[in-house]
């Protein structure tokens, strides 16, 4: 009966692997590993760990690359067996991905422990998010942010907010339950939109005062409860420069995982040509101007570094490559030069 059944479970496997490919088989897996409690714990034992510290991710070093290493299983527990408790760190990581292969990722904020210890031992250094992101391969950054936005949630969400009582987090990390009140929590993600706006012309761009400085970008906001993206576009550019968009398009969309998980909604919004005059929300914003297409071509050009001016002013720079204002200010730029279809 056992040789039959095992001969019909590998035609449906071998028949599934036909008929899907590697991605559908590589999601179905991750879904399953979310649902099925044991499933994930033995994934644990052949999986691969990213190491967070409270919040920093590992990175080493090598050449004048920065790698994010994986740690296998057997790794994890060389270094934990320098501290107590080495299980229950094991049970705090979370699932963050898989290979094609089918080898499970994880993440684990070893937050208590000794921080050097661990730097010393695996030469390398817990990096601040903020620069990490920006040093390390594109492909690791947004494993990187994501991975923290997961394990920050799960940080603040210890607790039920209805009943107080603590909330237990399923083997993957995918959820938190309250066994007192019933109510299961999911991951929280915020949805923001940034829009570029444009008179045809030119461009708006602003400041924060917590931008660095000289560094101007497209406009944006979070969305209010009830809103559609194009109504957080349209109040957002109202509320923050006073002007009435005409039309929008949406172009694209990016997990960003400051000040917490965000869903930037990237998209580029018209005003009329002839109602172009700016009333700053200075409450928001430090600044907001036009930029005609030569200064934006330059502002792309110029490194954050060369833009201080010997008098102690900036000239203008846009944010780097990895977040998603930089690609709405690059396809503004295409639009202005590419011939009319
Ligand atoms: N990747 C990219 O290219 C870019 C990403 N961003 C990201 O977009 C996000 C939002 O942009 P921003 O212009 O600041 O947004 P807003 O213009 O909406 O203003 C931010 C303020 O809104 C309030 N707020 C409302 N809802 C939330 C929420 N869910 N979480 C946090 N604050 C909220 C807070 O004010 P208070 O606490 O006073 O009530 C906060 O200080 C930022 O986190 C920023 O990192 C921004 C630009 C470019
Ligand atoms: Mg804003």
């Amino acid at each position: 009966m056992a040789a039959i059944y095992q001969a019909v479970h590998r035609r449906a496997s071998s028949l599934f692997c036909r008929l899907h490919s590697t991605y559908v088989r590589k999601m179905r897996y991750l879904n399953e590993l979310k649902e099925d409690d044991s499933l994930c714990r033995q994934a644990q034992t052949s999986g691969t760990f990213y190491l967070f510290h409270n919040l920093f991710p590992f990175l080493q070093k090598v050449g004048n690359k920065y790698l994010v290493p994986q740690l296998s299983a057997a790794e994890m527990k060389t270094i934990l067996e320098k501290f107590k408790e080495t299980e229950q760190w094991i049970e705090k990581s979370v699932l963050i991905g898989c290979s094609d292969e089918h080898v499970p990722h994880f993440a684990v904020d070893l937050g208590a422990l000794e921080k050097s210890v661990i730097e010393s031992e695996l030469k390398g250094a817990f990096t601040d998010l903020q620069k990490a992101l920006f040093i390390v391969d594109e492909k690791d950054s947004s494993v990187l942010a994501s991975a923290q936005s997961l394990l920050r949630w799960h940080d603040s969400h210890q607790y039920c907010s209805k009943s107080g009582q603590p909330t237990q987090k399923n083997v993957a990390g995918s959820k938190r339950v309250c066994h007192a009140s019933g109510i299961t929590y999911y991951p929280q993600t915020s949805p923001v939109v940034i829009t570029l706006v444009s008179d045809g012309s030119r461009c708006l761009l602003s400041r924060q005062p917590s931008f660095p400085p000289g560094m101007f970008s497209a406009l944006s906001g979070f969305c209010d409860v009830g809103e559609n993206v194009e109504e957080t576009v349209r109040r957002e550019v109202a509320e923050e420069v006073g002007l009435e968009v005409e039309s929008l398009r949406y172009s694209a969309s990016q997990h960003w995982p400051f000040p917490s998980s965000c869903l930037m909604i990237a998209c580029h919004a018209l005003v009329r040509a002839q109602q172009t005059e700016i009333s700053m929300n200075s409450q928001e914003l430090e600044a907001a101007r036009w930029f005609g297409l030569e200064e934006v071509v330059e502002g792309l050009k110029r490194e954050p570094r060369s833009s201080k001016q010997d008098n102690g002013s900036y000239l203008p720079w846009f944010p780097p490559k990895q977040a998603i204002a930089h690609q709405l200010i690059c396809e503004w730029v295409e639009q202005q030069t590419s011939p009319p279809a």
